[in-house]
């Protein structure tokens, strides 16, 4: 096997997140019916700013290797993955945790007793084909499955196998990634068309209903012109209030996505030197979008090894993570989130917030009392935290600050919360 090596490319767009206004049943790992909203209540019951549910879908053709790249995300993820187009029905879901190196650092450093990762969602959805906008290949049930994701990842087949069947008969990213999103376009104009015609003939009651609906309208057309041009509706400048606006309609293009390039495991060592990766990268920089290289097959055979085994045996292949790492670390950035620490004896845990969060919303994030009574935050960036050493040092080294109310907390910084209940 192949050295392991991966890259990625994420554009410096801050998505802003949203909870998605759905509910739908969904099947777990183990082919249990979940309920998504449980999911999300169970996790953040204290939480009511910042949905940890956060959603990436696995999207792409039939056959591409959707399941086999879930079920090596998801710790025993167990998606049905075989060699024939429409294996999977309904969609999978799992939960994993986002590797961050700076949680062992800061939980050794303060001796914790175990440390929490952030996490997030994956859900394996089922091929796409052409047409599914018009309901080919049951397409407007899988459509309305990725409805539901905050992002997208488009997983792109880079390798060539006889054995495996690609349902147009011939690998082609180009084309394949052609055919994804002029279905989530078409997709897209159909809701828009529709929307569109009821806001025409709609009778506004009051001014400020009024307001909103031509702010609706407004964006609604800006964005069916722009798909109309080819592009997705994510590339349309919105105003705040009229992002919201159209907020309802969970437009498939406005969804951020990184394309997967999945290649054989001969093109770990050197991905780019595949023209069908090469091919991938051009169209996800036109698209603005981010690209990651990853051997679905490779990642779910190494999840067979053991823990230990699998860092032994990738570091005997000269690399010392798999392409997963980069792929969920991708996909937390391309969300627009931040992480801080809390850390002391009894855990060091991860949190997620959303880029630009005051102080008192991350205290939120934790427990909404800690949000209200918020008093002040003692804070330290992470790296002034392990060069001292621990809090202690950092506060008689003048590193640790006292911050209020409009404190902006930074990626990485180490949090301390003083609040009144
Ligand atoms: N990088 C790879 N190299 C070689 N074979 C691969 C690779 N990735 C996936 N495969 C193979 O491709 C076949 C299809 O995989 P999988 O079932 O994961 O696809 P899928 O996209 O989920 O399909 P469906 O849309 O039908 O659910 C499997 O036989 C799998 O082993
Ligand atoms: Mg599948």
């Amino acid at each position: 096997m192949a050295k392991l090596a991966s890259h990625h490319l994420i554009p410096a767009l801050g998505f802003p997140l949203r909870r998605s206004s759905f509910c739908t049943q969904w099947r777990n790992p183990k082919g249990e019916s979940i309920n998504s909203f449980s999911v999300l209540i169970k996790r953040f019951s204290s939480s009511p700013k910042v949905s940890m549910s956060l959603k990436a879908g696995i999207v792409g053709l039939p056959n591409v290797g959707k399941s086999t790249l879930f079920n090596a995300v998801v710790e025993n993820g167990k998606a049905q993955a075989a060699n024939f187009p429409f294996c999977t029905i309904e969609p999978n879901v799992g939960i994993v945790a986002v590797p961050d190196p700076r949680l062992n650092v800061l939980s050794e450093l303060n001796k914790s007793q175990r440390a929490v990762p952030a996490s997030i969602e994956f859900v394996d959805i089922a091929g796409l084909v052409k047409g599914a906008s018009q309901g080919e290949g049951l397409g407007n049930k899988f459509l309305s499955h990725i409805r539901q994701v905050d992002a997208i990842l488009q997983v792109v087949r880079c390798f060539e196998d006889n054995d495996v069947i690609h349902v147009n008969g011939k690998v082609d990213p180009k084309s394949d990634i052609d055919v994804i999103n002029l279905e989530l376009a078409f997709s897209d104009l159909d809701q828009i068309d529709k929307r569109i015609d009821k806001l025409k003939k709609g009778k506004v009651k009051d001014s400020q209903s009024k307001v909103k609906e031509e702010a609706e309208k407004s964006a609604l057309e800006r964005i069916q012109q722009e798909l109309l041009d080819g592009k997705p509706a994510r590339s349309v400048t919105l105003t705040d209030y009229e992002r919201e606006s159209i907020d309802h309609l969970c437009l498939l293009t406005m969804k951020p996505v990184i394309y997967v390039a999945n290649v054989t495991e001969s093109d770990l060592a050197n991905p780019e030197s595949n023209p069908y990766v090469k091919d991938v990268m051009n169209l996800a920089s036109q698209l603005q979008s981010g690209i990651v290289s990853v051997s679905a097959q490779v990642e779910s055979e190494l999840t067979e090894l053991p823990s230990e085994e699998r860092t032994e045996f990738l570091n005997s292949l000269g690399g010392n993570e798999s392409g997963l790492g980069n792929l969920i670390r991708a996909t937390y950035s391309l969300l627009g989130l931040r992480t801080y620490f809390t850390s002391g004896e009894k855990e060091t845990k991860a949190w997620t917030i959303l880029a630009g969060m005051t102080a008192p919303q991350a205290a939120g994030v934790i427990h909404s009392d800690f949000e209200k009574g918020f008093i002040r935050a003692e804070t330290v960036a992470y790296h002034d935290f392990v060069a001292a050493g621990s809090l202690a040092a950092a506060r008689e080294k003048g590193l640790l600050r006292s911050e209020g109310k409009e404190y902006v907390v930074q990626e990485g910084d180490v949090m301390l919360f003083r609040f009144n209940v």
